[in-house]
Formats: structure tokens, C-alpha cells, sequence
């Protein structure tokens, strides 16, 4: 099967005992078991549920993995997979991340003793020679949230194979529509569902998926015993929003092409942050391991105009956290979705107090453009 009849037709998209063509929600905590003893396929829902096995099974496929893992949150999926790991284990990591990803890591997970080196994953060198005796995987986003910093995937996971560690990627800005990091040698692929895969912001979900079929037996372990796991409803959800994926995806990237052009023409734009512009540091690898470069913008105002003027004076496109969803959305990370970083370090890595994000949704581009343009107006 082709990538958008997968999406349509992957995962248990058929229901056999009923014939229903859209996978029924199993919304039971428990199965009646027939046997004592005995080994039930469906015991309890934390364990396991029709309904999210389904949508398991289908992330699996999508990804070119051996095991799909659904999760409450992308959080509770990255947390799962850090998890594996044990105190006194290392682990390279990208220094642009979502906030929240930061927080987890020097708030919770190095509470637990995991050890982190923070490094710029552009720069295979330095990737490679922060590697230690303990280290154990290198984690990263490409694109990164949200200064779309583009690594080049397999070029690290062969970095990482010499040395015998796992490669983790965060493929939630690309989805497996524009990336699969596993087919590039990444062995864990992990997405907060709740932007595109979703794509309709109305569900928090996170995916884990892994080429290796012993993490995917811990992975079957972790999830059961730690139990941040997404409900059958979410499941039914999420898997529904997957099948207009690549429909959702070739329109997003229509309009950020579009949104693209608008911006560069602008002269009170002073700076874009988009891997589809040929002078961005990103471009040639963007080009080389993504199918196209996505609908997520980052940009700054020319200096002297007013950050939080624009972003107030938006009609249509709405202020607010998350991506990746229909509707297009406007941010400040420093004030919002990257607020848990501390300011030096985010100023260090490159996040300016200024910084806009933009997610591009699928409405009518000239709305969207319009808009952009009647809030920068209000500006001068
Ligand atoms: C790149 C990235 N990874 C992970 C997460 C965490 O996902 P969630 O909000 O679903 O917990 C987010 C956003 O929240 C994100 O942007
Ligand atoms: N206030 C939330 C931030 C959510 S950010 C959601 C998404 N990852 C994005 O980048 O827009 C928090 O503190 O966790």
C-alpha cells in the first residue's frame, strides 16, 4: 500500500466481527476472560485496547516500524521513552526543542540521575565528539521547534551506530507525511499527535515507534506499568484525523508556500526561519530527507515594530499554543510555548524575545494573508 491509502486503510481499519469500516471504540476498561489463566488477547485497557491497538498498529505502519505505542500526551510519550534508560546513562541532545521537552529533562528527568549534553545538532562534529563511555542515544527534533533548525538524520544515526547508541527523533514538526527518521537509520521515533497527526486541535495525544524489537518489548512493559496511556475515544480520534493527513498536508503546504512569498515580500519582515528558503542554513538537508519542508514559519519584525502589537491584532489567525492543527495559529515562544526555558538560555540558543511562530493552517490562503497584512498595517 502507498502512504495515503495506508492512512485510509492502515492499522485494524475494518472490524471483523462486524464489518463496520470504521474501527468501533472499545470504550470497556476491562474483558470478560474465559478462562482462569488462561493468556487473553484483551485483558485491561491500560494493557491494551482494541481501539488503540488499532491506531498502534497504525502509526507502526506509517513509520516503518516493528511497534506503535499511543500515549496520553506527546510528553507522556517522550517520557516513556526516556524511561527505558536507567540512572548514570547519557544522552546527546539537540539544543532546540519544544519547551516543555527542556523542562522534562532538567526538571524531572535528571532528578532520576539521566545525564544530558546539550548540543547544536547541525554541527555533526560536535554531535559526535559529545558522545561519552555512557552514553546511550542521541535525541533531537528536525525540524526543531521552533527555529526549524534542520539535522541531517542519517548522518547522525550512522554517528550514532559507530558508537553503539540509539537515535531518537522527535518528528512531530514533519510527520511521516514529509519524514520517517526510521527509514534514515533512527531507531525511535516519537510525535506529540496532538498537532498534525490529530490536525484538528481537538485532541492531546503523543506516538511512539521503534525499529528495534527489543525496545519495542520494554516499550509494551513501560507503557502498561507507568499507564500514561491514550483512551479508546482519544484512539478513534486520532486515528479518524490521520486518514486526511496527506490531503490536510498538501494543502498546508500549498498555503505556506503561499504565506512564504507574502512574507519575504514584506519590508517590515526582517528575518524568516523556513527550510524551504534556499540561504537557510537547513535547506540542502531539508531537501535531501523530507518530501517537503512543512507549514511551520518562524519569523521577526523589522526592529522598532511592536511583537506583541501584531500578534494582538490578528483576526482570523488565532494567538495561541500548539501547531498543526486547520486552523493557522500565531505564538510567542518566549513568552509561550518556550517560556520554561530560562531567557539566557534561550537567547544562547538562538530564541529572541521577538520570535513569532506561525502554524499555517488549510483555510483560503488570501484569509490567512490578509490577515498578516491588515495587522502588520496597524503597526506603522
Ligand atoms: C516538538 C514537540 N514535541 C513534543 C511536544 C509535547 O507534546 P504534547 O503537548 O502533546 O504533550 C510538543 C508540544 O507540546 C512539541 O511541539
Ligand atoms: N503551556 C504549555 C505549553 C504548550 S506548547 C504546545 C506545543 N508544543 C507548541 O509548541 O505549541 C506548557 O507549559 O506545557
Amino acid at each position: 500500500m502507498r502512504f495515503n491509502t495506508q492512512l485510509i486503510h492502515g492499522g485494524n481499519s475494518e472490524d471483523q466481527t462486524t464489518g463496520a469500516v470504521s474501527t468501533p471504540i472499545y470504550r470497556s476498561s476491562t474483558f470478560h476472560q474465559h478462562q482462569l489463566g488462561g493468556q487473553p488477547k484483551w485483558e485491561y485497557s491500560r494493557t491494551g485496547n482494541p481501539t488503540r491497538s488499532s491506531l498502534e498498529k497504525l502509526i507502526a505502519e506509517l513509520e516503518h516500524g516493528v511497534a506503535g505505542f499511543a500515549f496520553s500526551s506527546g510528553s507522556a510519550a517522550i517520557h516513556a521513552v526516556f524511561s527505558l534508560y536507567s540512572q548514570g546513562d547519557h544522552f546527546v541532545v539537540g539544543s532546540d526543542i519544544y519547551g516543555g521537552t527542556f523542562r522534562l529533562i532538567n526538571k524531572v528527568l535528571k532528578r532520576f540521575g539521566l545525564e544530558f549534553t546539550v548540543v547544536d545538532m547541525q554541527d555533526l562534529a560536535a554531535v559526535e565528539s559529545a558522545i561519552q563511555d555512557n552514553t546511550v542515544a542521541i535525541y533531537f527534533e528536525t525540524p526543531t521547534n521552533p527555529l526549524l533548525q534542520i539535522a541531517d538524520i542519517e548522518a547522525i544515526a550512522k554517528i550514532a551506530k559507530g558508537h553503539g547508541v540509539k537515535t531518537i527523533v522527535d518528528n512531530t514538526f514533519a510527520t511521516p507525511y514529509n519524514q520517517q527518521p526510521l527509514t534514515l537509520g533512527a531507531d525511535i521515533v516519537v510525535h506529540s499527535a496532538t498537532k498534525y497527526l490529530g490536525g484538528h486541535s481537538d485532541v492531546v495525544a503523543g506516538l511512539a515507534v521503534t525499529t528495534d524489537q527489543r525496545i519495542a518489548e520494554q516499550l509494551v512493559f513501560l507503557q502498561n506499568s507507568i499507564g500514561s496511556t491514550l483512551g479508546p475515544d482519544d484512539s478513534w480520534l486520532l486515528q479518524r484525523g490521520i486518514k486526511t493527513l496527506g490531503a490536510r498536508m498538501r494543502i498546508h503546504q500549498e498555503n505556506a508556500d503561499a504565506v512564504i512569498g507574502f512574507l519575504q515580500d514584506d519590508p517590515r519582515i526582517s528575518k524568516i526561519y523556513y527550510p524551504g528558503l534556499n540561504d537557510f542554513p537547513g535547506h540542502s538537508v531539508a531537501a535531501k530527507q523530507m518530501r517537503n519542508f512543512g507549514a511551520m514559519i518562524s519569523f521577526e519584525l523589522k526592529k522598532g515594530l511592536n511583537t506583541k502589537k501584531f500578534v494582538e491584532s490578528l483576526q482570523l489567525i488565532d494567538l495561541a499554543e500548539s501547531l498543526g492543527g486547520i486552523e493557522s495559529l500565531i505564538e510567542v515562544p518566549a513568552v509561550m510555548t518556550h517560556g520554561s526555558i530560562p531567557r539566557e538560555i534561550r537567547l544562547k540558543n538562538g530564541i529572541k524575545d521577538e520570535l513569532i511562530r506561525l502554524s499555517v493552517g488549510i483555510e483560503d490562503p488570501e484569509d490567512i494573508i490578509a490577515d498578516l497584512r491588515q495587522a502588520l498595517d496597524k503597526l506603522n
